[in-house]
């Protein structure tokens, strides 16, 4: 790579092209860092088994993440080697559940600065601060407020850990090319008291300011984003759940981008129940949803459902219909006055209750999805009432992290008699029960975002539209094999995530180019084509 003029330390400092002991004896001679690394020259395989020996002495799965972060900030291609070579192992390491303790902890584990972090403050100057960023062809943004971290609420600057962990699924699970991701953190102040007292807290010690000034924030980095990385993708995640859904009106139509908690998240649940329904040999529009949380998975789940549903043949009306919330307050029925306009659009004549219990009993669902950040809200009664109204009921508890699950898979077996299609948002161990055992699936974004970030990646389309996340689901339950579904398993196997991903990446960029949409022209073989441009993790001769 004679592109690389990095020499002695300062290229041990660069992750990008560090090889640390596999340094070959011509690049250490050529680059000067003899005598800076030991004499042994290991190859990546060997330092993979290394890698694999620290992690193993880590005490907690914190601790291992710490190690992995420190890892991809030293030598990019052997963090990306570890996280390729067990998925289903580093997942939940470097995302979901671990990410969550990671960033409540942000302040006290930070080691060194990965991403960006963008201040209120530096509103009139986003275009020369991101030139601050050492990489032109950025390709995608994924920012973060810290608004809404998955269940555990405003916690600011600490957020970090998302965007950064998201873009690592980009390229583990869809091998896109890590140098063209930025993570953000757009930092406009927390409304976490205790958080900006603590001392080693790292961000704005503020609250936000009102919506129009978050509008004017987030107008103001995305044109700058644009402007300065022309053809950029936008990836919102987490933030509050009304200026998610605020600003995705606001700028779905404009530029590129999509929100992930509301997009990816209801691709991720119509791909399980799109499973499920071949399990039940029934048909999507003959259920009944009730989603306990009406933020923006909840909303955004309920209003691709009704697009699927009318894809399917149904009229929006009738669609609705058969889609009720509740928020913190209640049921979302038309006599409420306290609902915003996305919540409205489901508010159905319906008598008022704060209790899921009797709403269940009232509404009949046969689909119980939790997007409510609270665990443990779908009680026994509630999973035995789904049990006695659904041969199979299917329960989604789908809050993150662990804990905020709105119930386990023993519970949902226990009291289901062993009947219920149960998918959570972590990946909960098997269930033994009554001498069967039972493997609970996992519905998280995860399955998604990495792939159609892949297929916007390779087709350049203009827009992002809600087709293109049913056409990722359907892509994703189509790989679900017999074996799996008479399991009761809903999505495919993570050991598989790589293949998985690039097979709905390539469905999800044929249903582009189908639509006309692709800014680039359309290859005769589109899967050899996708396959050319993915990121592999192997160090490169930087003598070549
Ligand atoms: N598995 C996955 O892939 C994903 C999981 N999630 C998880 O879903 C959860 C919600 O995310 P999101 O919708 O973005 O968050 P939001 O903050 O936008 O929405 C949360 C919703 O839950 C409601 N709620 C809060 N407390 C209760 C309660 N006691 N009873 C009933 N409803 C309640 C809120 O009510 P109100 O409107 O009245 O405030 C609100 O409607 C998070 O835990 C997140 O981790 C999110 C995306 C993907
Ligand atoms: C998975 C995810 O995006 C969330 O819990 O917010
Ligand atoms: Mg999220």
């Amino acid at each position: 790579m004679k592109h690389v003029k990095l020499k002695g330390a300062e290229l041990l400092n660069n992750p990008k092209y560090n090889k640390d002991t596999a340094f070959s004896a011509a690049e250490r001679e050529a680059f000067g860092l003899e005598g800076l690394v030991p004499p042994a020259i290991d190859t990546l395989e060997r330092q993979l088994e290394r890698v694999g020996h620290h992690l193993d002495a880590k005490s907690s799965d914190l601790e291992q993440y710490i190690y992995l972060m420190s890892l991809a900030g030293r030598n990019e291609t052997l963090f990306y080697k570890t996280l390729m070579s067990d998925p289903a192992r580093f997942v939940p390491i470097v995302y979901d559940p671990t990410v969550a303790y990671a960033c409540l902890a942000f302040g006290h584990i930070f080691r060194h600065s990965s991403g960006m972090y963008l201040t209120r403050d530096m509103k009139e100057r986003y275009l020369e601060v991101f030139r601050n960023w050492p990489v032109k062809d950025v390709r995608f943004i994924c920012v973060s407020t810290g608004g809404r971290i998955l269940g555990l609420g405003d916690i600011g600057a600490n957020g970090m850990g998302i965007p950064i962990g998201k873009l690592q699924l980009y390229t583990a699970c869809a091998a896109v090319p890590p140098e063209s991701l930025l993570p953000v953190l757009l930092d406009i102040g927390t409304t976490n008291a205790p958080l900006r007292a603590d001392p080693l807290y790292l961000g704005l010690r503020q609250p936000p300011p009102e919506d129009d000034e978050v509008d004017a924030i987030a107008d103001a980095f995305v044109a700058a984003a644009n402007e300065a990385f022309p053809g950029v993708c936008i990836h919102f995640e987490d933030w509050k759940g009304v200026d998610a859904m605020r600003l995705l009106d606001r700028y779905r139509d404009k530029i590129l981008c999509y929100n992930d908690d509301i997009q990816g998240t209801a691709s991720v649940v119509i791909a399980g129940l799109t499973t499920a329904m071949q399990i039940k040999r029934e048909k999507l529009t003959d259920q009944r949803f009730l989603f306990l949380g009406a933020g923006s998975a909840g909303l955004g789940i309920s209003n691709m459902i009704v697009s699927a549903l009318v894809q399917q043949g149904l009229s929006e009306e009738e669609a609705r219909e058969r889609i009720w919330l509740m928020d913190s307050k209640g049921l979302i029925e038309s006599g409420r006055q306290d609902i915003n306009r996305w919540k409205r659009r489901f508010a159905h004549e319906a008598k008022a209750s704060t209790s899921l219990l009797e709403v269940v009993k009232t509404f009949k669902p046969s689909v119980l999805i939790g997007v409510s950040t609270c665990g443990g809200l779908f009680t026994d009664e509630v999973i035995k009432e789904m049990a006695r109204i659904n041969q199979q009921p299917i329960i989604f508890p789908l809050s993150n992290p662990t804990e905020r699950a709105e119930c386990t898979p023993e519970a949902a077996y226990t009291h289901s008699g062993g009947r219920a299609l149960y998918a959570a948002g972590v990946q909960f161990p098997d269930v033994e029960l009554h001498g069967k055992r039972f493997h609970p699936s996992q519905a998280n974004n995860f399955y998604i975002f990495p792939a159609v970030s892949l297929a916007v990646y390779a087709t350049r389309p203009q827009r992002i539209t809600d087709a293109m996340f049913i056409a990722a689901a359907a892509a994703t339950a189509d790989q679900v094999d017999q074996a799996s579904r008479d399991k009761g398993m809903l999505y495919p196997l993570q050991a598989n995530i790589l293949e998985t991903e690039v097979t709905t990446a390539v469905r999800v960029a044929e249903f582009i180019f189908e639509q006309g949409q692709a800014s680039v022209e359309r290859p005769v073989d589109i899967r050899a084509w996708i396959e050319g441009m993915l990121y592999s993790p192997e160090y490169r001769n930087l003598l070549d």
